[in-house]
């Protein structure tokens, strides 16, 4: 069974040069996590004090303003970053959506890199094929699938990473603030694979500026500032007939 738990996790970044900063007590807060330290000892608590669980089927929104520690987090929980304290424990298979365009070849096509990103997810070259016209109709690039990955849109790259990253049923998935690269009937389509992915048992952490966004999507909010836990929301699950429909459809 997939669960996330985190105790009391911060992060501290080291700052190796030496900065000038005013006095300690005469700094102004910034949006971004606590100035600690002085000389060439100053680090930047990013994370600070962070607790909370999640099981099998929670959809975490992370709101908060810039530099409040969304990204951070995300890489914690992917295993970038060691916490500084705290901490962490993982059920499950966690893949991360955190840039649209890390992680694939430029000059490869969209299906060549749906098999380069498949073997390096520990998916066999028979797995990927089965999957592979799933992945590009879920797509909908059509004939581009077969042009150079450099030859697409922003948004077009972002439903080539969408569709397989989510085709790969992940156990946990964690996405950072790509989403909106998307059109809107995109959007819709991604927010129902989304729901899809939720009651297969899954999690999914979102970080996103995108409010309405994340009230449609996740079904918890955590709201960070200057890199604490201002709130945890929990929210009921609200579908509408339609997309009950579709969710019940056999694949
Ligand atoms: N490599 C780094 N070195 C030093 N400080 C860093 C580094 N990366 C991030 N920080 C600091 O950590 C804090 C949290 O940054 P983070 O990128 O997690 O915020 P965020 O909530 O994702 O912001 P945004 O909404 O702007 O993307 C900020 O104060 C930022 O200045």
């Amino acid at each position: 069974m997939v669960s996330i738990k985190l105790h009391n996790i911060s992060l501290v970044y080291r700052l190796h040069e030496k900065v000038t900063l005013s006095a300690p007590d005469r700094r102004v807060a910034g949006p971004g996590g606590r100035i600690e330290g002085s000389g060439r000892k100053q680090f930047v608590q990013a994370l600070d004090g962070i607790s909370f669980e999640l099981k099998a089927g929670d959809r975490l929104g992370l709101v908060g303003p810039n530099g409040a520690g969304k990204t951070t987090l995300l890489k914690v929980l992917y295993g970038i970053y060691e916490p500084s304290g705290g901490s962490i424990a993982i059920e499950g298979k966690v893949d991360a959506l955190f840039n649209i365009n890390i992680g694939f070849r430029r000059e490869a096509t969209g299906r060549r890199n749906i098999v380069l990103r498949g073997l390096i997810s520990g998916w066999t070259e028979s797995e990927i094929e089965e999957k592979m016209e799933e992945i590009i109709a879920f797509s909908e690039l059509g004939d581009f699938i077969d042009l150079p990955f450099k030859s697409y849109s922003q948004g077009m790259a972002a439903r080539l990473a969408f569709s397989m990253a989510t085709s790969l049923d992940p156990e946990i998935l964690l996405m950072d603030e790509w989403i909106g690269a998307g059109d809107a009937s995109f959007q819709d389509k991604a927010k129902r694979r989304m729901d899809e992915l939720a009651e297969k048992a899954g999690i999914i952490v979102l970080a996103s500026h995108n409010e309405s966004l994340i009230e449609s999507v996740c079904t918890k909010k955590l709201t960070l500032k200057s890199g604490q836990v201002e709130s945890l929301t929990t929210k009921p699950i609200k579908r509408s007939r339609t997309e009950k429909t579709v969710l019940s459809r056999p694949r």
